[in-house]
Parts: structure tokens; C-alpha cells; sequence
């Protein structure tokens, strides 16, 4: 094993060498390294968990060494031969022909994300290997994005800029740019579980009238946090003045958000998605919107992502896009790269995790 600070540089020169380039090992540091478990990093992963991974000692990691674009499938397949550990994002499919390609070294997945319909959990499953995630550390960032963006929808602030920019402002009008203000409201909240009651709390002190929410079954421990009352998807769809999703995308909830939804909230509602774009229909969302049924959208995740800019949805005033952002504040993604980096060597060593999915 290496220690001090030449030792530490070498690796790191390895590590963050263009992949299969191993920079100026000498044939003794190759064989040190080659006691080193193997990892690879999908993603240039923010500098937090970069540092943890060079640090540790206990790892040998090669990256794709990119963030504009995600690893080509056939990259990952070829740079996943016998790796002990994988070190992911949410755009990668970890699936039975990836794990297959990586062999039976594979022994721990540690997704930089709260999000994990992008793994395939029976597989991970049936082969024994671990699941580390990232929850908690984003709840916040997400929570006032989700705020942020459920504001500037029911404001319709992107309009508004719009018209000042060009010209479309006249005199003050009495009805011009009006939208649906949250005092008074009833929230209401699909999928209740950190994230949601984290908006509510942010929300409440706008004078929100009334929170209500549904899951699978009433969650009373959150739910007393921010004095939610549980109804049914039904009741939620027909009672929110602004409807915000929270759930995780699954078999279940996949376009759970649907025609039989929209057709029964309020025309003056306005619909949030901060969660997964595959819990909406967007055919059935793009009627619901372009018909007036119901107010507006504010969505940062699509189907697909990045959502084609030739899409009917972006042609709606009343539909807000954002590039699925809801995370983006520089402490919450290098925590993510931390927790996520921390997951995946307790697991190589046999260690629970920080947050480890129970498959
Ligand atoms: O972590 C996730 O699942 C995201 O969607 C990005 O923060």
C-alpha cells in the first residue's frame, strides 16, 4: 500500500489519467496497485468525492473524465470488466448486461443520486451486490428549487420577463400577468416523505391554508411535522390549488399523473413535478394545459431528458421547463459526490453504508 504524499500524487495521476492510461507507474507501484480494489467512476464527479476516492488508499479508480457528456453504453461496458466497485450517476442504466459485463468482481453500486429507477434492483439483487444512494444531503436544494419553481409558474415570471424584454410591456393593467397565489391555498403533496414535508415547510409561511397529501398509506410521523391530512389521490387531484410530486418513480407511480388526474383538478391549479418525468404522462399533460384544464406546469424532469426543444410542451406559455436542476447548488452536489464516494468504500470494506438501499 502507498502512503505519503509521492505515493498519493502517483495515484491521483493514475486515477485522473484519460482512460486505460496509467501515467508513469513504475513496475513496483503497478504491483502495489494491482492489491488496490478497482473502481470505476462514471462521471467527473464534483472535487468533494474525487478527494475521498484519491485519499483513501484503499482504492485504484479510473473516470470518465467528462460532465458535459455521459459515458458512451459501450465505454462503460468495456471499462466495467472486472471492477469491484462502480461509482454511478443517474444516467446510467445499471442493468443485467452491464452487470454482466463487469463480472463477478462487482460487489457494490454507489449511485450519486436519491433517485434510483435508473438501477435495476432485482438484478442487484439476485447477485448480492450493494446499493449505496444519496438522500437527505439534497433535500434541502431540492425543496427550494421545487419552491422556486412552483413561484415563478403560479407568478408567471417567465412570461413577464419575456414581455419586458421585448416590448410587450404597455401600461400597468389591471389583469395583465395575473396568476394564483399560495395564501389561502390548499397544497397538496404526491408522495410524502422528506422532500415534501421540506417544501411544506418552506411554503407555510405563505399562508398556506391547508396541506394534504397521499402515498401508499398514511405516513403520520411526517405527515404531523407540517399537520398534513392524508386523502386519496382523487381528493388531492380535486382539492390542490397547487399540486407538487414528490414520489419516487416505480412501477406503481409510473404516469400515475395521467388524463383521469388532470381531469379532476381545478382549472386554476397548477401542477409541480420535481421527482421523475415518468410520472407523468406528458401526451395527457400537454392536453390538460393546452385545454385549459388546468392552469399550469412547472416541470424539472422530463421524458426524455434532455427533453427535445422541439417538444409540443415547450411551446405552452403556461408550461415552465427547467433542466432537471432541482439539486444544483455547489454544497448539495459535492455532498452528494462525498456521501456517494463514503458509500462506495464502506462497502468495498465490507461495512454498512452511510445510506445503503435495503434491496
Ligand atoms: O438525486 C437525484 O435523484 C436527482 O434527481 C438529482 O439530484
Amino acid at each position: 500500500m502507498w502512503s505519503g504524499r509521492t505515493a498519493l500524487r502517483q495515484l491521483q495521476r493514475i486515477a485522473l489519467a484519460p482512460s486505460g492510461v496509467t501515467g508513469g507507474a513504475t513496475a513496483k507501484m503497478q504491483r502495489e496497485m494491482s492489491t488496490l480494489q478497482r473502481v470505476y467512476v462514471t462521471r467527473q464527479i464534483p472535487p468533494e468525492g474525487l478527494k475521498i476516492l484519491q485519499e483513501s488508499g484503499q482504492v485504484q479508480f479510473e473516470l470518465w473524465d467528462s460532465d458535459d457528456v455521459p459515458v458512451p453504453r459501450k465505454e462503460l461496458l468495456q471499462k466495467v470488466k472486472g471492477a469491484d466497485g462502480l461509482l454511478c450517476v443517474l444516467t446510467e442504466k445499471i442493468d443485467a448486461e452491464l452487470l454482466d459485463a463487469a463480472g463477478p468482481n462487482l460487489k457494490v453500486i454507489s449511485t450519486m443520486s436519491v433517485g434510483y429507477d435508473h438501477l435495476f434492483l432485482q438484478e442487484l439483487k439476485k447477485r448480492g451486490i450493494r446499493v449505496g444512494y444519496t438522500p437527505d444531503v439534497l433535500t434541502d436544494a431540492v425543496a427550494e428549487l421545487t419552491v422556486a419553481l412552483l413561484l415563478t409558474t403560479s407568478r408567471r415570471l417567465v412570461e413577464a420577463t419575456h414581455e419586458a424584454k421585448t416590448g410587450g410591456w404597455g401600461t400597468w393593467r389591471t389583469l395583465w400577468l395575473c396568476g394564483y397565489e399560495l395564501a389561502n391555498s390548499t397544497v397538496g403533496i404526491l408522495g410524502l416523505g422528506r422532500i415534501g414535508v421540506a417544501i411544506a415547510e418552506r411554503l407555510a409561511p405563505f399562508k398556506v391554508k391547508k396541506f394534504i397529501y397521499t402515498d401508499v398509506a398514511p405516513r403520520p410521523e411526517l405527515a404531523g411535522a407540517i399537520n398534513a391530512e392524508y386523502v386519496s389521490l382523487d381528493e388531492l387531484a380535486k382539492q390542490s390549488d397547487f399540486l407538487t410530486v414528490c414520489c419516487a418513480l416505480t412501477p406503481e407511480t409510473r404516469e400515475i399523473c395521467n388524463e383521469s388526474l388532470f381531469s379532476k383538478m381545478k382549472k386554476t391549479s397548477i401542477f409541480i413535478n420535481t421527482s421523475r418525468g415518468g410520472v407523468v404522462n406528458q401526451e395527457d399533460l400537454y392536453q390538460a394545459l393546452s385545454t385549459g384544464q388546468i392552469a399550469a406546469a412547472g416541470l424539472d424532469v422530463t421524458v426524455p431528458e434532455p427533453l427535445p426543444t422541439n417538444h409540443p410542451l415547450f411551446t405552452l406559455n403556461n408550461c415552465v421547463i427547467l433542466p432537471h436542476i432541482a439539486s444544483a447548488s455547489y454544497t448539495t452536489r459535492n455532498a452528494m459526490s462525498a456521501l456517494a464516494a463514503n458509500n462506495l468504500l464502506l462497502g468495498l470494506r465490507g461495512q454498512p453504508m452511510i445510506k445503503e438501499l435495503k434491496l
